[in-house]
């Protein structure tokens, strides 16, 4: 650590960073960790997103305040964007609409924010935001402050979007809608296998306009810090850093292994979570349990629900199943897991709302992980050594599901995707169930999770390359610090 890192300082006398995260857990909880990873080292971390998802962070953990809170040699404070809609406000329902709304307000805030900042004697040296709030990149621009941006998914899928932006490739076209995509490094992908808001029918198209607008303004950002390690990714991020010249591609993961000691009940979770399940799962044997989530956005049907119980239950398998209600801004109508299934399987299985997920996925008792393949979740399984069931829905997840199954060589694939439309049945479930638990599949899925195990531990021990990554960003933030202040001091 340098010379001038933050041990007894007051918090308006260190390196004043402003971290600004879109509202999903997917996004605030990786942010949040690199979040508290730079305060650690000595700087003063101001933590914002809007306060839809605050109230919920605020609800669930006593340490979100605007207080400056220590983390490390450093400390960090929240603030929240109050987007002024009410709960009822039409434009909450229409996602379109409400993501230009955000970006008006959440521009306007930065700008009074920066302002008020520097009145409170804590000026800001650096702006640091994650995918979907590419303004922020403006923003810091306009204020001639340097800005980073942290991609929350593989360096697979920002090469993809990378290349889809720039038409560097074919990809599918409405006429053309099943072509296979060939890019560089990574695997001939299928049509189906590319994020899935890049296909002509998507029905989520504002959610590709978010991502693409980062990539317009990929060249402002001096750093794209991402959540993966090199070992796991190499040639691809070789191959993303010499496309991408000056701007420098930093892989710094796995975020949410690399702990601050005394930080950890600093969370960002919009609900809490149960913790009882870990007694529950203290309860197992050894590799028994199939722990099911599919993330915070994804939700299944009512037909899908059904399957998923007969499957666990002819499967005989124990299971922690996360099922979380849909948000409410989704207009879904809730599913519900069959009472009579509950009643028959009794204490073999266990449904909860919100899991802590880093502990439940850590616990022995663990055998497999039936997972949407949010890239958040499936960094914490490989960093965790756990084998998936890879049950994808949209996004990044499908990219995901096939690297996992694929390329890391850790996971069973059992769905293709929302747009396959189709309820995967019982019997499939059942017989996959059985492969990634029992028999040698399972154990050579097993194997490779633990050797993506230990690889993860390495790139984040010190001088491991995530590490070292890191290293140089926060010394990068420390160098344009000082420009920064000399030239608000005038000199
Ligand atoms: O009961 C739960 C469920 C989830 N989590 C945590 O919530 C996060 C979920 O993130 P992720 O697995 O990435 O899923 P989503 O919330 O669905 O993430 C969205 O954002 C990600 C990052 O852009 C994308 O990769 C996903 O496809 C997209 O759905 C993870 O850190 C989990 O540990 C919990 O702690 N408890």
């Amino acid at each position: 650590m340098g010379s001038d890192v933050g041990v007894d300082k007051k918090p308006n006398e260190l390196i004043h960073v402003l971290m600004i995260s879109f509202p999903g857990q997917g996004h605030v909880n990786p942010l949040l960790r690199l979040g508290k990873l730079i305060a650690s080292h000595g700087f003063l971390i101001t933590f914002v997103t809007y306060e839809d998802f605050g109230r919920g962070m605020r609800a669930s953990n006593d340490s979100i305040t605007s207080e400056p809170v220590p983390v490390g040699d450093g400390f960090i404070r929240f603030e929240f964007i109050d987007d002024g809609l009410k709960s009822d406000d039409p434009v909450r329902k229409d996602m379109d609409k409400h993501l230009q709304h955000m970006e008006s307000v959440g521009r306007r805030w930065v700008r009074d924010a920066l302002t008020r900042m520097e009145r409170e004697a804590r000026p800001v040296s650096c702006l640091i935001n994650n995918a979907f709030l590419a303004w922020v990149s403006d923003a810091a621009e306009e204020v001639g402050l340097p800005s980073a941006v942290l991609w929350p998914q593989s360096c697979a899928s920002f090469l993809i979007y990378y290349y889809f932006h720039h038409s560097l490739t074919q990809f599918p076209t409405e006429n053309s809608p099943e072509i296979d995509i060939e890019i560089p490094t990574l695997p001939l992908l299928k049509w189906d296998e590319i994020p899935s808001f890049l296909h002509p029918t998507t029905p989520y198209p504002y959610l590709r306009r978010a991502i693409l607008e980062q990539f317009k303004n990929i060249t402002k950002p001096s750093s794209i810090l991402m959540d993966t390690f090199y070992e796991l990714e190499k040639n691809t991020i070789d191959f993303t850093l010499k496309l991408l010249g000056q701007t420098t591609v930093r892989p710094i993961g796995p975020l949410f292994k690399k702990t601050v000691s005394g930080s950890s009940q600093i969370r960002a979770d919009s609900c809490k979570p149960d913790t009882e399940c870990l007694k529950w799962l203290d309860g197992q044997p050894e590799h028994s349990v199939v722990y099911i989530s599919m993330g915070t956005v994804a939700y299944l049907k009512q037909e899908q629900v059904d399957e998923m119980a007969a499957g666990l239950e002819a499967a005989g398998v124990s299971f922690l199943w996360v099922d979380k209600p849909p948000p409410p801004e989704h207009n879904i109508n809730p599913h519900t897991i069959p009472q009579d299934f509950l009643d028959r399987v009794g204490d073999k299985g266990k449904v909860i709302s919100f899991s802590p997920q880093e502990q439940v996925l850590a616990h022995p008792a663990l055998a497999c992980f039936m997972t949407h393949c949010g890239w958040n979740s499936s960094m914490e399984a490989i960093t965790l050594g756990v084998p998936v069931i890879a049950f994808p829905q949209w996004g990044d997840q499908v990219t995901d599901a096939k690297f996992l199954c694929d390329v890391f060589g850790m996971g069973k694939l059992l769905c293709r995707g929302e747009h396959d439309k189709k309820i995967i049945p019982r019997d499939e479930i059942e017989r996959c169930l059985r492969e990634a638990t029992l028999g040698p599949k399972a154990a050579e899925m097993k194997e490779n999770a633990l050797k993506w195990k230990v690889t993860a531990t390495e790139a984040i021990a010190d001088d491991g390359s995530s590490d070292l990554n890191f290293r140089s960003f926060v010394e990068e933030i420390r160098e344009s610090s000082k420009r920064v202040l000399a030239c608000a001091n005038g000199h």
